[in-house]
């Protein structure tokens, strides 16, 4: 089967990296964007639904012709193949995608088995792709989540459903946490995990010969994620900062690895069709028990919190909550939808979050001035005090730093669609039902979007003034318009209040057991080496 089936297997991670894996089967086009001459084409741009804000692209394109998919350039399905089974490709899609992108052009194509993808790595190009978006649009590669669900008599959730399934379900929660200020309210929930973060490093720290190490952050990061993120979702602490972590935790994490721990076996037994699965059961067997386990823990907290509801509706108290509590109380969603989307929204916000903030950090060490920059900036706006929210307006470079660490390290460095009309982009008529790739990672590196595309620079975000507009489709790491991330926001409130306490409790030095350490890919774009942090005290 293509390879599209093989990464049907692989967890969030890998879901919105179907740009990613296209990238393995990439040739390329050779427009800068749209050519010019006589043909008028009018992007139909969605009106009223987009989340975030970025500034228009060309609507009107001229044209001499509009040419095929069949003359478009790019890789050879062969060269594919050699690059990502005999080159280890998997672990370096983002370095293919750019390297596709500079060899083809700004739109290429790429063909593995019978599977075309069509890959967007301009800017603007992507930025008409997306603002064409019509009310529900389809991410790709997911049957196998629909597959299991369907199994095991499961609802999808937001990541894996479609159409108006998909549309019901994100109309409710967008609502809920969409907005900044929607989220505002975690912000002593967060701060509470935060508490215990700082109390975990000053425990790990002691570990160490210097006295001041944590070794390898992303798991720190990694437990810090899911208590936040289970914090705000489930309204409840799993203990995970704790040294003895709940077994309940433990499994779930357990299960989580397992996803993940799985991919590249997954990824090449994607391909091997159902008839097959007798003779290599294994990826799917371990694909279904890690799902049994993240539903198991999800169902587990969901269930407890209704049946504190229900208790204190029988006492006639008045019932009081956030996420959870509201789904449960207005049954907006029936139970099994609550199940699934808590199961997948836990799912996207640990690793994305962890890895995010890993790279903050590292970035932070290797700047020593830029981070002395932003402790002055969150020293002279706190002065020592406990941040919230809505202190986050006020501190400009912690934002920056949050945008510039996604820019350069985006942990979905390519994202998937299935168009769902036809549509003319870079001078190419792509038919409906296409598999697109948009090369988020390309688009970020690229100097045109981002002068210094290599340097680590947080204040390129920084506004001069309103009409001063610097996010731009170079780099959306959150995606763009109705189905961008849903916890964008949450992502940032954790990400914002964590990175600005460790700024005023540490100073932040790499550690000298630390390699250069550079991006792998592995669904997302991780750390390809443990990064170790000295967590120094500011006194
Ligand atoms: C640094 C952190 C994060 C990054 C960079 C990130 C990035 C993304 C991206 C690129 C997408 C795909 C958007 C698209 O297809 O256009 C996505 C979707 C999604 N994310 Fe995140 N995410 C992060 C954290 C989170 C968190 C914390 C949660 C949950 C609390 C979450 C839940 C989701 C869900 C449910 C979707 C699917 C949305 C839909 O299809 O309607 N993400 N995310």
């Amino acid at each position: 089967m293509a390879l599209q089936k093989k990464m049907l297997h692989l967890g969030y991670r890998s879901l919105f990296c179907d740009a990613n894996r296209n990238f393995l089967l990439q040739a390329s086009g050779l427009h800068k964007s749209a050519a010019s001459g006589s043909f008028e084409i009018t992007a139909h741009g969605q009106a009223g639904l987009q989340e975030n804000v970025v500034p228009p692209a060309p609507e009107v394109q001229k044209l001499d012709r509009v040419k095929t998919l069949k003359e478009m350039p790019g890789p050879s399905a062969i060269g594919n193949l050699i690059e990502f089974f005999f080159r280890d490709g998997f672990s370096r899609i983002h370095e293919i995608q750019l390297e596709h992108s500079q060899k083809y052009g700004k739109i290429f194509k790429s063909r593995f088995g019978p599977q075309l993808v069509v890959s967007v790595a301009d800017r603007d190009l992507v930025a008409q792709v997306l603002r064409a978006e019509g009310v529900a649009p389809q991410r790709a590669n997911m049957e196998s989540w629909k597959e299991y669900r369907d199994m095991r008599g499961r609802s999808t959730g937001l990541i894996s459903a479609e159409g108006d399934e998909w549309l019901k379900m994100r109309s409710v929660l967008r609502q809920l946490i969409m907005r900044p200020r929607d989220v505002a309210v975690f912000s002593d929930s967060v701060n509470d995990v935060i508490v215990d973060l700082v109390k975990r490093i000053q425990k790990l720290r002691t570990q160490q010969p210097d006295g001041q190490t944590v070794l390898n952050v992303n798991d720190l990061f990694f437990k810090y994620a899911m208590e936040g993120v289970a914090a705000i979702l489930y309204e409840t602490r799993l203990g995970c900062l704790e040294d003895e972590i709940p077994k309940m935790s433990l499994d779930y994490i357990k299960a989580l690895h397992l996803m993940f721990s799985s991919f590249k076996t997954t990824m090449y037994a994607g391909a091997i069709p159902k008839w097959l699965r007798p003779v290599i059961p294994k990826p799917w067997e371990e694909f279904c028990s890690s799902w049994d386990g993240l539903f198991k823990f999800s169902q587990i907290h969901v269930d407890k919190k209704f049946s504190e509801i229900k208790k204190k509706i029988d006492r006639g108290e008045e019932v009081k909550g956030g996420l959870l509590t509201h789904l449960l109380v207005t049954k907006e969603m029936d139970v099994e939808e609550i199940y699934a989307n808590m199961t997948e929204m836990l799912l996207a916000g640990v690793d994305t979050t962890s890895f995010t903030l890993s790279w903050s950090t590292y970035l932070l060490a290797r700047h020593p001035h830029i981070q002395q920059q932003i402790f002055e900036e969150v020293t002279r706006v706190l002065g020592g005090r406990i941040p919230i929210a809505d202190d986050i307006a006020q501190l400009p470079l912690i934002r920056g730093l949050v945008k510039e660490t996604l820019r350069l390290f985006p942990v979905l460095p390519g994202n998937g669609r299935i168009t769902q009309d036809d549509l003319i982009v870079g001078g190419y008529l792509i038919p409906k039902g296409t598999q697109l790739a948009l090369c988020h990672y390309s688009t970020s590196m690229e100097e045109a979007n981002f002068p210094g595309a290599e340097d680590f620079r947080p204040e390129r975000w920084i506004r001069k003034d309103a009409s001063d507009r610097v996010d731009n489709f170079g780099s959306i790491p959150f995606g763009y318009g109705i189905r961008s991330c849903i916890g964008r926001r949450i992502a940032e409130l954790e990400m914002h209040l964590g990175l600005t306490h460790l700024i005023q409790n540490f100073r932040i030095e790499v550690s000298p057991v630390t390699q250069d350490v550079r991006p792998k890919t592995h669904g997302l774009l991780c750390p390809s080496a443990p990064i170790n942090i000295k967590f120094v005290d500011r006194v």
